[in-house]
C-alpha cells in the first residue's frame, strides 16, 4: 500500500469515532483533506465543525459542512488531525503544513484528540521532522540564535506567510526528549506563536495505518 492509499485507510477507518450529530473539530493537511471527504462520501451528518485553517475550510463547505467560528464554541467532544510526527505518548510535532497555531486552538476546545497517520510518522524520539515554529518576522534571526544553543538549526520557510500573517521556521537536527518541557520553554521565547511541538495538547488515542491495516495506540 503506498502513503496515499494509507491516508485513506485511516480516513475511513476515523469515521468510526465520529460522534454522530456532533459538532467536530477538524483539523489540517492531506491526512484530513482524505478524512473530510470520507465524511462527505459517506453521508455523515454534523451540527457543524470548527476547522482550524482556510484550507480545511474551503474543503468543509465545498463538502457541505457548516464551519462555524472557534469564538462562539465552548468545547468540542472530539479533534481529529494528522501529524508530522508522533511518539509512544502521543506527544506529537505538528505543523508541516504551517497550520500549527490554529490547530492549538481548536484542539484545545477539545476534550480527546484523535490523531491519525501512517506508520512512517510514529518515532522514539521527536525531532526527526524539522520542528515547525510560527514566529513574528522580526524575532527570525533572533530566535534561530536560540535554537542554534540547543543544537537547532533554523531555517526561514521561504514564500510562507501562514493563516495569521506570521511566518515560519524550520528546526532542523533537535533530539526533542522532554516535549512537556521544550514546549514550555520555547512557548516563552518572545517573538513565538506557537511551537509545533503538541505535548500538552498530545493525542489520546492514534490510528496508524499500515501494511497490516491500521491499529489503534492509546495514550
Ligand atoms: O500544519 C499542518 C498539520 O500539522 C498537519 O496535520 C501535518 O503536517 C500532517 O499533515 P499530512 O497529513 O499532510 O501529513
Amino acid at each position: 500500500m503506498d502513503a496515499a492509499q494509507l491516508k485513506q485507510l485511516v480516513a475511513q477507518a476515523a469515521l468510526a469515532h465520529v460522534p454522530a450529530g456532533a459538532i467536530l473539530g477538524v483539523g489540517t493537511g492531506s491526512t484530513v483533506d482524505c478524512f473530510i471527504d470520507a465524511l462527505a462520501d459517506n453521508g455523515m451528518a454534523l451540527a457543524g465543525t470548527v476547522s482550524s485553517s482556510e484550507r480545511s475550510t474551503a474543503r468543509l463547505r465545498a463538502r457541505g459542512y457548516t464551519v462555524l467560528d472557534a469564538s462562539t464554541v465552548e468545547r468540542l467532544p472530539l479533534y481529529i488531525d494528522g501529524a508530522d510526527e508522533i511518539d509512544y505518548d502521543g506527544y506529537m510535532i505538528k505543523g508541516g503544513g504551517a497550520a500549527l497555531t490554529r490547530e492549538k486552538i481548536v484542539a484545545d476546545l477539545a476534550d480527546e484528540f484523535l490523531c491519525i497517520a501512517d506508520e512512517s510518522k510514529l518515532v522514539t524520539t521527536l525531532g526527526r521532522f524539522p520542528l515547525p515554529v510560527e514566529i513574528i518576522p522580526m524575532a527570525a534571526a533572533q530566535l534561530s540564535r536560540r535554537f542554534a544553543l540547543l543544537g537547532g538549526r533554523a531555517v526561514l520557510r521561504q514564500g510562507v506567510v501562514t493563516d495569521n500573517g506570521c511566518q515560519i521556521l524550520d528546526v532542523h537536527d533537535l533530539a526533542i526528549t522532554e516535549p512537556l518541557a521544550f514546549e514550555t520553554e520555547v512557548n516563552q521565547w518572545p517573538g513565538v506563536v506557537t511551537v509545533g511541538v503538541f505535548a500538552r495538547h498530545k493525542a489520546k488515542r492514534c490510528l496508524l495505518g499500515g501494511a497490516d491495516g491500521v491499529r489503534s495506540l492509546n495514550f
